[in-house]
């Protein structure tokens, strides 16, 4: 089990920025002393909205792969990854990769907003554990 969410990834495919942005605008505080990294069009969306982020390259560029390659190397500590299933993406071998290397490397991975909602407050609960001892 994780014990510190220093970086945290995210990423949402174009059908989902709107909803992205209007949830992190909600969930602002839980980003607090959290950095930040996006591929590059969710990243740009999301400095627009007011937080600091460290935008990758845009997804079908190889953002997604940057961030896998981030994660690999145990540098991502989450990754909130807003999937749109109905869309069809040409780098979706990207995607996979990202997903698979989530799993190998056991980094909690929220594809919706109803798992990123508990994400967020899991890593809530740890940091104030981690305030107690
Ligand atoms: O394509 C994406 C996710 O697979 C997201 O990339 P952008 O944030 O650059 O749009």
């Amino acid at each position: 089990m994780r014990e510190s969410f220093k970086k945290i990834a995210i990423i949402a495919h174009d059908g989902k920025k709107a909803e992205m942005v209007g949830f992190f605008k909600d969930h602002i505080d839980q980003l607090t002393g959290v950095e930040i990294v996006a591929t590059g069009t969710t990243g740009s969306h999301l400095a627009k909205a007011g937080l600091e982020v460290d935008a990758k390259l845009s997804g079908p560029m190889g953002g997604d792969a940057q961030i896998a390659a981030m994660v690999a190397e145990g540098d991502i500590d989450a990754v909130l990854f807003f999937r749109d299933p109905l869309g069809k993406h040409p780098h979706e071998p990207d995607v996979q990769m990202l997903l698979r290397l989530c799993d190998l490397y056991d980094v909690p991975l929220a594809t919706n907003p109803a798992s990123a909602t508990l994400l967020l407050n899991g890593i809530d609960v740890i940091k104030a554990k981690a305030k107690v001892e």
